[in-house]
């Protein structure tokens, strides 16, 4: 056994305090597994005299996280502060600066930093390992890094925020409208207290960059993302998805086409027989096609102190190990700088629902503007008679482009007899 691998973990949350207890925990297993021990020794948080209920013995304290990244008695330096910018970027690149590993779980910080930290990573020779990032404590890098290596991954996509996963499903299971199970999966604590990042697509962008990245070795593109949230999805969707053999789910979906990279996080329809529509409550799911596995899904808790944990102390473990694993699975300096295939050129299936006054002649508008753009219609639903008055329609298409449809959808909205802004949701055949 060589010597101990000494570690600097910077915020001491639900993640840094799962890690420190994980080690605490498991510590004996653990060195038995990588042949040395794993010790925490220097750590930082906001608050020093917060009781955690952690022993941290011998670790040292330091107020300011950048400080203990320089420490240089230290091999690995965890990141569990959060946030793209400020101190837990500073954090990262100054310890990758200075020779050292780093882990992290941040999602943000590597959506929007990941390609300038991998060069730094591998310009120094140290490792920056991010597990915890996408879908916690589910093994998603190391699947799509390690074990796909083989393949050409063709399309990546999952259920990559638990909040949202939670909030359709108890929409479903109890007809109950978006805003009101929200206030729900806050008290529960599944949404942060600012729920926007969760509810509007944001942090399931963040880990889709990341693993678009993984999957077609190419440069972390966050921006590139077209990005909607849940806001919109209500009660009426998640039923007439039911009756239609479909569920609601809020999907971030990475393909490459045409040399281009299509990237999406949108509320999508898929059937309800498809695996990725079981995927219920927090869980999240990633599914991955390659060229030689075929299909593949794994599904876990994608959250929370202790499947989070897990998840860093297998980068750990990789690090104490000695492997040298390349950050996004090929040299820094070889991720490709691919250009985004516009969401205009997206083809698919659509679910649209109208809110109509209920008189002859509307539902013939409504097919000419479809039959004009081409769209073919797969299905149509009208529940109920209420002549002259409000009336929902549900519409789903065949496969159509994306363009066509948005200039179908104008058309019907600037139809008299339309009452409300078309609701329109693609469907992905998974
Ligand atoms: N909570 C979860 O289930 C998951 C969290 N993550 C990510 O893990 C990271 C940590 O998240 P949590 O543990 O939930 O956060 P948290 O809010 O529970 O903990 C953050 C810690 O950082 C410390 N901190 C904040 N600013 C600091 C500063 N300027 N100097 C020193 N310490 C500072 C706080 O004192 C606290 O100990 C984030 O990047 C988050 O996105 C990833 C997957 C799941
Ligand atoms: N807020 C996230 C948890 C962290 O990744 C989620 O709801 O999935
Ligand atoms: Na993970």
């Amino acid at each position: 056994m060589t010597g101990a691998m000494k570690i600097g973990v910077a915020g001491l949350g639900t993640v840094g305090g799962g890690l420190c207890r994980l080690i605490e925990t498991n510590g004996s297993l653990l060195a038995q597994r990588c042949g040395r021990s794993l010790l925490v020794s220097a750590v930082s948080a906001r608050d020093r005299r917060k009781d955690r209920g952690l022993s941290l013995e011998g670790a040292r304290w330091y107020e300011d996280p950048v400080s203990l990244a320089k420490d240089p008695e230290l091999d690995v330096v965890v990141e569990l502060i959060g946030g793209s910018e400020g101190v837990a970027y500073e954090v990262v690149a100054t310890a990758l600066s200075a020779g050292k590993h780093v882990v992290t779980a941040n999602k943000a910080l590597i959506a929007h930093h990941g390609t300038a930290l991998a060069r730094i990573a591998e310009e120094k020779g140290v490792t920056l390992a991010y597990e915890g990032a996408v879908a916690g404590g589910i093994p998603a890098i190391k699947t799509l890094r390690e074990g796909l290596a083989g393949n050409r991954v063709t399309r990546v996509q999952g259920i990559l925020n638990g909040t949202c996963n939670y909030i359709l499903t108890t929409m479903r299971e109890t007809g109950r409208e978006f805003g009101e199970v929200l206030d729900e999966a806050q008290k529960l604590g599944y949404a942060e207290a600012d729920p926007s990042f969760d509810v509007d697509g944001v942090d399931a962008a963040h880990k889709l960059a990341i693993i678009t990245a993984l999957a077609f070795g190419c440069e972390v593109d966050f921006d590139a993302i077209q990005v909607e949230g849940i806001r919109r999805v209500s009660a009426i969707d998640i039923a007439y998805a039911e009756e239609l053999g479909f569920r609601i789910k809020l999907l971030g979906i990475a393909q490459r086409r045409n040399g281009a990279i299509e990237q999406r996080v949108h509320p999508c329809m898929v059937p309800k027989s498809a695996p990725i529509a079981s995927v219920e409550g927090v869980f999240n799911a990633v599914h991955a096609e390659g060229d030689f596995v075929g299909r593949i899904m794994i599904e876990g808790a994608g959250a929370g102190e202790r499947p989070t944990a897990s998840a860093v102390a297998a980068d750990l473990l990789d690090i104490a190990r000695g492997a040298q694993l390349p950050t996004f699975g090929i040299s820094a300096t070889a991720l490709e700088s691919l250009p985004t295939l516009p969401m205009a050129e997206h083809r698919g299936a659509y679910y649209l629902r109208l809110l109509v006054v209920d008189r002859p002649g509307v539902i013939a508008d409504v097919a000419a503007a479809l039959r004009d753009e081409d769209i073919s219609v797969e299905a149509m639903l009208q529940r109920g008679r209420a002549p002259g008055e409000a009336v929902p329609v549900v519409i789903v298409t065949h496969e159509t482009g994306e363009a066509q449809m948005a200039k179908a959808l104008a058309r019907i909205e600037a139809l008299k007899s339309c009452l409300e802004t078309p609701r329109m949701i693609r469907i992905e055949q998974p």
